[in-house]
């Protein structure tokens, strides 16, 4: 049997999730959806709030909550958070309710694009290029475990990926 016509964006902080996802889902005909903009919708707080008030784990909690009930839809493209993949269950839910694609780059290149804003806690610290490489090293194996599809970022364009994104969907029956 088919998976449901979902995308379902993941890959660590700046790989450029939300910003692909948004370019691709028009191309797919598919409604956007940010988790972590979702998040903060139904909190009516920002992330770095939420965080700062009931930890990461009141945030994974939400995380978790609400991307089995976006999920349950179809026709969406979901761009989730870099940490999504970390809980079992949220993996479960990837794989079996649409197409999973992976964006990569690396940690120097996800710092870069990620230096500028203070909206990601866990990359408010001394030394982010190395909370950015620890988090690849643990997660890329989940990114992984769940991908449909691999796709490269490094040095590439936002439209150009998300066109490669967009070709690679249709291609791929997932
Ligand atoms: N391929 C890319 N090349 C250059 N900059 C990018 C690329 N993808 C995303 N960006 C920029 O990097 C920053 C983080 O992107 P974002 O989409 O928020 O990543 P994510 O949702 O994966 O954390 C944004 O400022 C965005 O404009
Ligand atoms: O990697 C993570 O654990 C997180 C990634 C963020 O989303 P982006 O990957 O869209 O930056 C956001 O969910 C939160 O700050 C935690
Ligand atoms: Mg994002």
């Amino acid at each position: 049997m088919s998976k449901p016509n979902n995308v379902f964006l993941v890959g660590p902080m700046g790989a450029g999730k939300t910003t692909i996802g948004r370019i691709a889902a028009k191309n797919l005909s598919l409604k956007f959806v940010d988790l972590d903009a979702e998040i903060e919708k139904r909190c009516g707080a920002d992330i770095p709030w939420i965080f700062d008030v009931e930890g990461e784990a009141g945030f994974r909690k939400r995380e978790s909550l609400l991307l089995a009930e976006l999920a349950a839809d179809e026709g969406i493209l979901l761009a989730t958070g870099g940490g999504a993949v970390i809980d079992p269950q949220n993996r479960e839910v990837l794989k079996s309710r649409g197409c999973v694609v992976y964006l990569c780059a690396s940690a120097k290149q996800l710092l870069e694009r990620t230096a500028h804003d203070r909206s990601r806690p866990l990359l408010q610290v001394d030394d982010p290029l190395s909370v950015l490489t620890r988090l690849m090293k643990e997660r890329d194996p989940l990114y992984r475990e769940v991908a449909d599809l691999i796709v490269e970022t490094e040095r590439k364009k936002p439209q150009f990926v998300a066109e490669w994104v967009t070709r690679e969907v249709r291609q791929h029956r997932c």
